[in-house]
Order: structure tokens, then C-alpha cells, then sequence
């Protein structure tokens, strides 16, 4: 299965490299300069077997295209390109939820290129990780077993290991909702509330999480899994985290690198609008919405949670 990767930003620049081990793999960019030398992953080089390309149809002529595109961007970039993408398989790497029609990537590429087959890409993973080659597991979302074994097989590499699951729903949403609960960890110790506060919101976010995507149709052992709890975990307590990083700066009063992808703002607000017509409980997720639209503290929202009526757990 010939394999290009669509957006050459730090992940899709890593996908790119970790997947050569495999075989060629073309790397589409808008900037030519910037695939082969990427800022945003300093010291890595793109091996022979990666073609770097300015041309999408070029790219498009393989069979699989890996969408590695931030989320806000991928429903305007799959509407424009579609002639190019209808009829593929489109593996979508985003880790959000579009704020436009407040749906995750796969059916932004359902809507957009109905004769492809939509799989999602998730799982924790820190680009700069995987670009070095270091162990990564992932999960590999796709209701079609066939075609989703058949991904698993191609994009799996000796040190990148996919897991197959046919709950696409909540493979995407595991990985957009724990940006959002990863800008309340940072935002918590950015502001000297403490580890124990932090694992508080770790906890009771994944419990919105799932209380958010059973009700959209996903299986709740889904999001105990890779592209849940594990990536929930990973970024909820890693400094290369952009989400917890962005989250900790408004803690802690610091300035923060807008031009730097946070998934997790924009999701955060549509969350919170997706929980609202829903009549669904997400304390934390609403939180971050009015933290990232707004200018209240991260204290007074602190205090809002605190003083929520007591319940069980
Ligand atoms: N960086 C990481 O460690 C990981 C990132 N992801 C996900 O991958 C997605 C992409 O993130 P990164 O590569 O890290 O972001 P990035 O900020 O490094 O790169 C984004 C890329 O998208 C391109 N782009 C932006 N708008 C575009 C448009 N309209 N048309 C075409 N290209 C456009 C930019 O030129 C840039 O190359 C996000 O959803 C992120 O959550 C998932 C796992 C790990
Ligand atoms: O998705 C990621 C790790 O799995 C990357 O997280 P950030 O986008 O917060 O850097």
C-alpha cells in the first residue's frame, strides 16, 4: 500500500520518518523549505526514503494519505481537496473537535470524500518521540475490519505498534477531549494548586470523557484504552505537551507562542457547546472553554469547581 502523509508539521513530519523504515513515503507540505528543515522539530532530517512534495495531487496518487493537520483546518482542507481525496483511504491524525460543525475528523471526512474509507490515527504520542525512533503504541480506528487490519499492518513499523479498534467514535474523541483536560492540568500547577489537585482533575476529567462519549454512541472500554486514558495520562503530566503547556502559562501568569497548535482551546469550546445541547454534566471541559474565550483566573474557576454541590462519585 504506498503511503503519503498530508501536513508536515511536527507530526506529520514524524509519522514521515518513523514510517520510511517501512518503505517510501511521500511528505506533503505547503512550504518546501520548512518539510525539509522543520522549525518545530529541530535536529531531525528526513531520510531517502521520504519525498517531500509541494504538489498534492503528486501525494495523492498513493493509496493511503495519513491527514496530519491540525483539526480546526482539516474540514476546509478535505472540502477544497476532495476531488484529489474522494476514494481513498484517509487516515486522520487530529486530535480535535471542529468548531464550525462540532464534529471530530472522521465525519468531517464522511462529509466531505464519502467514497473514502475514514480511519483515525490516535494514541500517546509525542512527535519529537516518535521522529527519534523511540517505542510509541497507538490505536488505529476504523469501522471497517478489513481495510482497518489492512492500515494496522501498513502503518505499524518494529517500534510504532497499532492497535485496531472499530469504535471510531471514541478513538477521536478520547483524543480531542484529553487536550482539553490536559489545559486544566497545566493551568492547576501553573497556578501552585498542587500534584493532588492535578490527579483530581485527571480523574474526574476522564470521567467526563466518558460520560460525553458513551452518550455519543462510544463503547466506554474504548476510552480506557491507548487513545483514553493513555494519551490522557501522557499529556496531562509531560512538559512537551503544548495543551498542558498553554494551560500552565495562563496559571501562571506567563506569556505563551500563539502561533503554537493547541487543540484543546478550540475543542474546549466546542465541547462545551456539543455538552450543552446534550444537557451533559463537564465541569472541567467548561472550565477550560470560559478559561480560553475569556479572561477570568484560572482561581476563580478553580473556586467555581470547589464549590460545586457535593455528589457521588
Ligand atoms: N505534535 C505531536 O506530538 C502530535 C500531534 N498530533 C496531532 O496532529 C495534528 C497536527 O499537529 P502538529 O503536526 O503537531 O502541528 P504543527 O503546528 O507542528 O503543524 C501543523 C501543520 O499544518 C499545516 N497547516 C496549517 N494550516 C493548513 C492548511 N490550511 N492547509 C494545509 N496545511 C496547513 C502547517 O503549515 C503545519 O505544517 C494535531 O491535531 C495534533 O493534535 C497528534 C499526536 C502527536
Ligand atoms: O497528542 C499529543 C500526545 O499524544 C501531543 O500533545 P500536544 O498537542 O499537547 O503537544
Amino acid at each position: 500500500m504506498s503511503i503519503a502523509v498530508i501536513g508536515a508539521g511536527a507530526f506529520g513530519t514524524a509519522l514521515a520518518v518513523s514510517l520510511a523504515a517501512n518503505g517510501p513515503v511521500t511528505l506533503w507540505g505547503r512550504d518546501a523549505a520548512r518539510i525539509r528543515n522543520n522549525p518545530r522539530l529541530p535536529g531531525v532530517t528526513l531520510p531517502p526514503q521520504v519525498t517531500p512534495t509541494t504538489d498534492l495531487a503528486q501525494a495523492a496518487r498513493a493509496e493511503t494519505l495519513v491527514l496530519a493537520l491540525p483539526a480546526q483546518v482539516l474540514g476546509g482542507f478535505l472540502a477544497e481537496n476532495a476531488a484529489l481525496l474522494d476514494g481513498k483511504a484517509l487516515v486522520s491524525a487530529a486530535k480535535g473537535i471542529d468548531l464550525t460543525t462540532l464534529t471530530g475528523p472522521s465525519q468531517l471526512i464522511a462529509r466531505a470524500c464519502p467514497a473514502a474509507t475514514a480511519a483515525v490515527l490516535t494514541g500517546p504520542s509525542f512527535a519529537a518521540d516518535i521522529a527519534r525512533g523511540l517505542p510509541t503504541a497507538l490505536t488505529l480506528a476504523c469501522t471497517d475490519p478489513e481495510r482497518g487490519e489492512a492500515l494496522q499492518h501498513c502503518l505499524s513499523t518494529p517500534v510504532l505498534r497499532l492497535y485496531l479498534s472499530s469504535d471510531v467514535t471514541g478513538a477521536e474523541l478520547g483524543g480531542a477531549l484529553k487536550n482539553v483536560i490536559a489545559i486544566a492540568a497545566g493551568a492547576a500547577i501553573g497556578s501552585g494548586q498542587g500534584d493532588s489537585a492535578r490527579a483530581a482533575i485527571i480523574t474526574r476529567g476522564f470521567a467526563e470523557m466518558t460520560r460525553l462519549a458513551t452518550d455519543l454512541g462510544a463503547e466506554a472500554q474504548t476510552l480506557t484504552g491507548l487513545s483514553g486514558l493513555g494519551d490522557l495520562t501522557l499529556t496531562c503530566t509531560s512538559d512537551q505537551s503544548r495543551n498542558y503547556r498553554f494551560g500552565h502559562s495562563r496559571g501562571a501568569r506567563e506569556d505563551f507562542d500563539r502561533s503554537t497548535t493547541v487543540e484543546g482551546a478550540a475543542t474546549a469550546q466546542a465541547v462545551g457547546a456539543i455538552a450543552e445541547k446534550r444537557g451533559i454534566d463537564m465541569p472541567i471541559v467548561q472550565a477550560v472553554a470560559a478559561l480560553v474565550s475569556t479572561q477570568v483566573s484560572v482561581e476563580k474557576l478553580m473556586d467555581q469547581l470547589l464549590n460545586r454541590p457535593l455528589r457521588k462519585e
